[in-house]
């Protein structure tokens, strides 16, 4: 299987120092002047450092891949899901390794149901510099699925299975696109609070004001995904808050969002977070205001990082 990866970068970088690692053939596009001939891993997975093969120009490919990983930022899908159209062979495959709602669906919009696998990631990798990265956390497998069910379940077991052995464990579910949304609920709720205050997971939950916020941010949610016909894990808020403060927050604690590093640099995904909650509710014509809130300051803070 040959396995291009789009996006080498802190998740993308995982992608092709283990599947090169464990004897693949696979190969990273990086934008020019990014070349990498080295990854080296280190953190809860093992250390080890690998020679990779990356290019800075999709027509130097020199083949047609059977599986894209994309796993750009979510502001950068729709021009990275446009780059690729050359190599789309008639057969390949297209797994999105991201956060939050609407690559998959602008996936589907450009290549079609049963080519575009749905990945749910939540393993944590952080940059230490081009080239280097840790695995930090892992609060559980990578999941993978075919939200269309055209897919067969043999073929992505098996695909869960090579990225498992080359040490990146992932398991098929048929309800990925219910794991995704526990993600992206999981991911609204602490983000942005964390990279608008400069907390931790652990702090937002101890904070009376804080968790206030979040369960309104969580309220929300469902109210939006219940009136747009999504379905989630779950029967209401009230059943995924009490799972949400006592199961996922303590494990990750200590943890703050990647979106505070994004904050600072003036660039986040909150339009894939909490902004599409506010375009989805505005679709179903449900009420967003503490959503619509947080996407606005969480805008004004990006605005005012990338002026000073
Ligand atoms: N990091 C983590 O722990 C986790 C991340 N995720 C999600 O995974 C996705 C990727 O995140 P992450 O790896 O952290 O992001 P990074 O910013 O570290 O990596 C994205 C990389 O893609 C590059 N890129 C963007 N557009 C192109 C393009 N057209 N061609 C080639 N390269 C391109 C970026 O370059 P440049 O920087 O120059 O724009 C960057 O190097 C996000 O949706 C994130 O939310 C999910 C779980 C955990
Ligand atoms: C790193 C981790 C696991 C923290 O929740 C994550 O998946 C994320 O930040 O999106």
């Amino acid at each position: 299987m040959k396995f291009l990866i789009v996006g080498v970068g802190a998740i993308g970088s995982a992608y092709l120092a283990f599947l090169t690692k464990a004897g693949h053939d696979a190969i990273g596009l990086v934008k020019r002047g990014r070349k990498l001939n080295r990854i080296s891993v280190r953190g809860i997975w093992g250390e080890f450092d690998t020679p990779v093969k990356t290019v800075e120009d999709i027509s130097l490919l020199g083949s047609v891949p059977d599986l894209i990983i994309l796993s750009v930022k979510s502001y950068d899908t729709v021009s990275a899901l446009e780059l690729i159209r050359p190599v789309f062979g008639k057969d390949t495959l297209l797994m999105i390794a991201q956060n939050g709602y609407g690559n998959y669906e602008a996936a589907v919009e450009r290549y079609g149901k049963g080519r575009v696998i749905l990945a749910r990631v939540i393993f944590g990798s952080r940059i230490i510099e081009p080239g280097a990265i840790e695995i930090t956390v892992s609060a559980d497998d990578v999941v993978i699925g075919d939200p269309s069910g055209i897919l067969s379940e043999k073929f992505l077991t098996e695909l869960a299975d090579i990225f498992t052995r080359a040490g990146i464990p992932t398991r098929y579910e048929r309800e990925v696109y219910r794991y995704l949304w526990d993600k992206i609920i999981y991911n609204c709720a602490l983000n942005p609070l964390g990279a608008l205050l400069e907390v931790n997971y652990g702090t937002l939950s101890e904070n009376p004001h804080t968790r206030s916020l979040m369960d309104r941010i969580i309220y929300e949610i469902f109210e939006v995904t219940r009136s747009a016909g999504i379905e989630t894990f779950w029967k209401s808020a009230e059943d995924y808050k009490r799972v949400f403060y006592e199961k996922l927050i303590p494990p990750t604690a200590a943890h703050f969002p990647s979106m505070l590093a994004d904050i600072k640099r003036g660039k986040t995904e909150i339009d894939a977070l909490n902004g599409a909650i506010c375009k989805l509710g505005e679709k179903h014509n449900v009420a967003t205001p503490v959503n619509m809130v947080i996407t606005e300051l969480v805008k004004a803070k990006e605005l005012l990082n990338r002026e000073f």
